[in-house]
């Protein structure tokens, strides 16, 4: 086919993070483009991640602030909390950001479909609404991941992240399968609304991949705000009393737990089911990934694949980078790529924790004895002031010949605020002396960067 007879130049599939800007940056070099979307435009981060995610964060965060008001001498009186106002007002902020994303495109003369799309070849998709072919130059796959839940009997009463954005009333009861990103985060909102929470994690492990010492500390500080947590407990089964209420049956356990959500976060995959990709020659991943190399290509010369669909760092920054890259490098004749070193990364608990770089576990199986750890375990003036025992805790690892800085690591008030700017001094390669020779900021958190021992 000349490439004037293809109907765009660009057919991207998912307007979320990574398919959203990418159309955007092609479109700008002059590509014709089009997208297609099965759900809503913005995708998850915006529509059911990332952003609500956060707004509820900041919801419950003010029943601490409120608590610790008397302190600082305010009498708040009937203070009472109304699950559907923060919902809406949520949601509707949801819907504000979708109309945004859906200017983006309008503005950029991005061809909208709203429907599902799949691939019928090395350039051609079909709408799954109206059945009609498209052709195009190029295909970017961006359909993003879904929510894996396990097969236990009674799953079908459990939601996932997905629902989780639109309950009807604020459960007493929480219980929440899985000690990851989602779980953590969702624990830390039920339990500032004053839900009873019980994570259940089927290892002793919570926050894989974070550094153990924080991880520890999140779990002190969790406990003694009243999250249960049961380790090593696989689901047996879920059953649905008369009253609607849920029993939750655990592996080894002699007693159910009683529930009125049961929040299943035990991951994401690939959402590439009937997608198609084997007409074009695309083989999928164990996980069903689609197998890309440094540049989003897929088998398929024609077809590129971005964001959490190619399984490798399921975070918002990285969909957007990998797709403006894409776009940049097809269509703008640019010859970029996404850096995958050094990503800095946060989990919205109470309190949030936040990293970058190589944890002390990580830096020494890399360096042997050559690291060496500096650490700062302080107690917040603000929890000070607010009759709160909870401790920070920052950590630098450092090559120990070198002193250059492998990774800092946090659990505190703020944390991924301030880290975010930490991330650009690990990433730039500077090491402890270049910390050391920077005037604290007094009083505040983030000094502690800079008086680490
Ligand atoms: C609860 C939650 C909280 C999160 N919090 C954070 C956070 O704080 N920070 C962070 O960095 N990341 C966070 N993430 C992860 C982040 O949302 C994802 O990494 C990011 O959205 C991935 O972008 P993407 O473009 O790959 O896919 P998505 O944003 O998921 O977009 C894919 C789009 O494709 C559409 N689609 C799928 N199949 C088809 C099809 N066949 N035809 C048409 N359309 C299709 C989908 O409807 C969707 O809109 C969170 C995720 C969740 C679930
Ligand atoms: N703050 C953020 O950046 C943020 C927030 C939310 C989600 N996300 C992204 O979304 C992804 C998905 O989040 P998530 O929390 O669902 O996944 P996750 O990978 O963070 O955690 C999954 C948890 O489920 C457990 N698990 C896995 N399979 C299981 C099974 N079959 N039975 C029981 N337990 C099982 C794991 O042990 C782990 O504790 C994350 O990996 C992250 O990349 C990011």
């Amino acid at each position: 086919m000349a490439e004037q007879e293809f109907d765009y130049d660009l057919f991207v599939i998912g307007a979320g993070s990574g398919g959203v800007r990418a159309s955007r940056i092609a479109a700008s070099h002059g590509a014709r483009v089009a997208v297609a979307e099965e759900y809503r435009v913005g995708g998850t981060c915006v529509i059911r991640g990332c952003v609500p995610k956060k707004l509820l964060v900041y919801g419950s965060h003010f029943a601490e602030e409120l608590q610790d008001a008397a302190n600082y001498g305010w009498t708040v009186e009937k203070m009472s909390f109304d699950w559907p106002t923060l919902r809406d007002a949520v949601l509707k902020d949801v819907d504000r950001l979708n109309t945004a994303y859906t200017s983006t495109l309008e503005n950029n003369k991005v061809e909208r479909f709203l429907e599902r799309a799949t691939v019928t070849g090395p350039n051609t998709v079909r709408l799954g609404g109206s059945g009609r072919e498209i052709s195009a130059r190029y295909i970017l796959v961006a359909t993003g991941a879904w929510p894996v839940m396990p097969d236990f009997p009674g799953n079908e009463h459990c939601i996932t992240s997905n629902e989780v954005f639109h309950l009807e009333n604020l459960p007493k009861r929480v219980v929440i399968s899985g000690a990851g990103y989602i779980a953590m985060e969702f624990a830390g909102i039920f339990n500032a609304l004053g839900c009873h929470v019980t994570v259940v994690n089927r290892s002793e492990t919570i926050l894989r991949g974070y550094d153990e010492s924080l991880r520890d500390r999140l779990l002190q500080i969790t406990m003694a705000r009243g999250i249960e947590y049961k380790f090593n407990c696989p689901f047996e089964k879920v059953e649905k009393q008369a009253d609607g209420s849920l029993q939750v049956f655990l592996a080894g356990q002699p007693d159910p737990l009683a529930a009125d959500i049961v929040l299943v976060a035990t991951g994401r995959l690939p959402k590439t089911d009937g997608l198609g990709l084997e007409t074009a020659g695309i083989e999928l991943g164990a996980q069903g990934e689609i197998p890309v190399d440094d540049h989003g290509r897929t088998a398929c010369d024609s077809i590129y694949a971005v964001g959490d669909v190619t399984n490798r760092v399921q975070l918002t920054p990285i969909a957007i980078r990998e797709g403006h890259a894409f776009a940049d490098r097809v269509f703008g004749g640019k010859d970029t790529s996404v850096s995958y070193d050094c990503i800095p990364s946060a989990v919205f608990s109470q309190p949030p924790l936040a990293g970058v770089g190589l944890t002390e576990s990580q830096a020494r199986q890399a360096f042997g004895g050559n690291i060496k750890v500096y650490s700062s375990d302080f107690r917040p003036m603000k929890n000070i002031f607010g009759h709160r025992p909870e401790r920070g805790l920052y950590k630098m690892i450092v090559e120990a010949t070198s002193e250059r800085v492998l990774g800092i690591h946090m659990i505190g008030p703020e944390a991924p605020e301030i880290l975010q700017a930490a991330a650009i001094a690990v990433k730039a390669g500077l090491t402890k002396a270049d910390f050391d020779a920077t005037v604290a900021l007094h009083p505040s958190m983030a000094e502690e960067l800079v008086l680490m021992r």
